[in-house]
């Protein structure tokens, strides 16, 4: 098991960090600002940061198997070159609405790009509701809309065996469950996985490990909690320095370490004097469970 720790390792502050992905290849965590708006890739062994500016506000990027990365970037999916520093538009999504924006997002086993949508808040979690959508981007750059009326799309990843997927809108204070269809990436039968404890915040990002239970970012709850969706039931509680708990996603050598995003935006003088550390990522060890690798999309 070891001794749990939790650590500070990107210093640099985001307004909302989120979407962690680790790259193994380069021993590196992606991650994106939404507000900075900005994607950032921090080495884990030489400690260094690279950046690169988005349009508008990114929700998320993954790695893109022919190389680069995919954005969900203000209603748009997008290819980024990164080493030209280029965005280039795949496909536009909420045509019909003014003021909408992607936020969370991942790639499913079978490479297919899952990101949804949500009206751009006044204040966190303050927003015009239903406005938002989830939809998937396939190989051939064609999108499907899976469901509507949605307030605040974020945390999602699928079972260890593809039969299911796991969806978080945040203001249903809620973990989903799905039958998922791994041949099509087609969702059906939707149903209540966890509902949160008024202590336990936001739910917000998410990730499963290599057993099959889901770390959920709480958001407001200064913790991420991993949660059996068998039972329904919390089976440990991890507490950060910091409220504004964004997501998390395992990585380090053999995915032993998760790593845990957050935020600032919002917060007054008062509690940014109180948690200095908002928008800082954190790497916690000595969990004993491991994480899986990413996907890539497959377009
Ligand atoms: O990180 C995200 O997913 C959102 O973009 C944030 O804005 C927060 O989640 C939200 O404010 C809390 O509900
Ligand atoms: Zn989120």
């Amino acid at each position: 098991m070891g001794t749990l720790k939790v650590e500070c390792v990107v210093k640099e502050q985001n307004e909302i960090g989120e979407g962690p992905v680790w790259e193994e290849k380069d021993a590196t965590l992606l991650y994106v600002d939404i507000y900075g708006p900005k994607i950032s890739r921090w080495n884990s062994l030489t400690n260094q940061i690279e950046s690169m500016h988005t349009e508008t506000y990114v929700g998320c990027v993954v790695p893109r198997r022919s190389g680069g990365y995919v954005i969900g970037e203000g209603t748009r999916f997008a290819a980024v070159d990164w080493e030209k520093r280029a965005i280039t538009t795949i496909a536009n999504v909420d045509t019909e609405k003014s003021n909408t924006r992607f936020n969370d997002g991942k790639v499913d086993p079978a490479g297919r790009f899952f990101a949804g949508t949500m009206a751009v808040e006044v204040r966190p979690a303050e927003l015009e509701r239903k406005q938002g959508s989830l939809y998937s981007l396939h190989p051939d750059h064609s999108v499907v809309t899976h469901f509507d009326q949605v307030d605040l799309s974020n945390g999602l990843d699928w079972s260890t065996d593809h039969r299911f997927f796991y969806y978080v809108d945040s203001l249903t204070y809620m973990v989903e469950a799905f039958d998922y269809d791994i041949h099509t990436g087609g969702l059906a039968n939707r149903r209540m996985v966890y509902r949160l404890e008024k202590d336990e915040g936001i739910p917000d990002g998410m990730c499963i490990d290599a057993e099959g239970k889901i770390w959920l970012a709480c958001y407001d709850g200064g913790r991420v909690v991993r949660i059996d969706p068998q039972t329904g039931t919390r089976l440990q509680t991890v507490k950060l320095p910091v409220a504004k708990i964004t997501s998390c996603c395992f990585g380090g050598k053999d995915y032993t370490d998760l790593y845990v995003t957050s935020a600032y935006k919002g917060m007054d003088e008062e509690s940014l004097a109180k948690q200095p550390q908002a928008g800082c990522i954190f790497k916690v060890t000595g969990l004993g469970v491991k994480g899986i690798p990413p996907y890539s999309f497959s377009g």
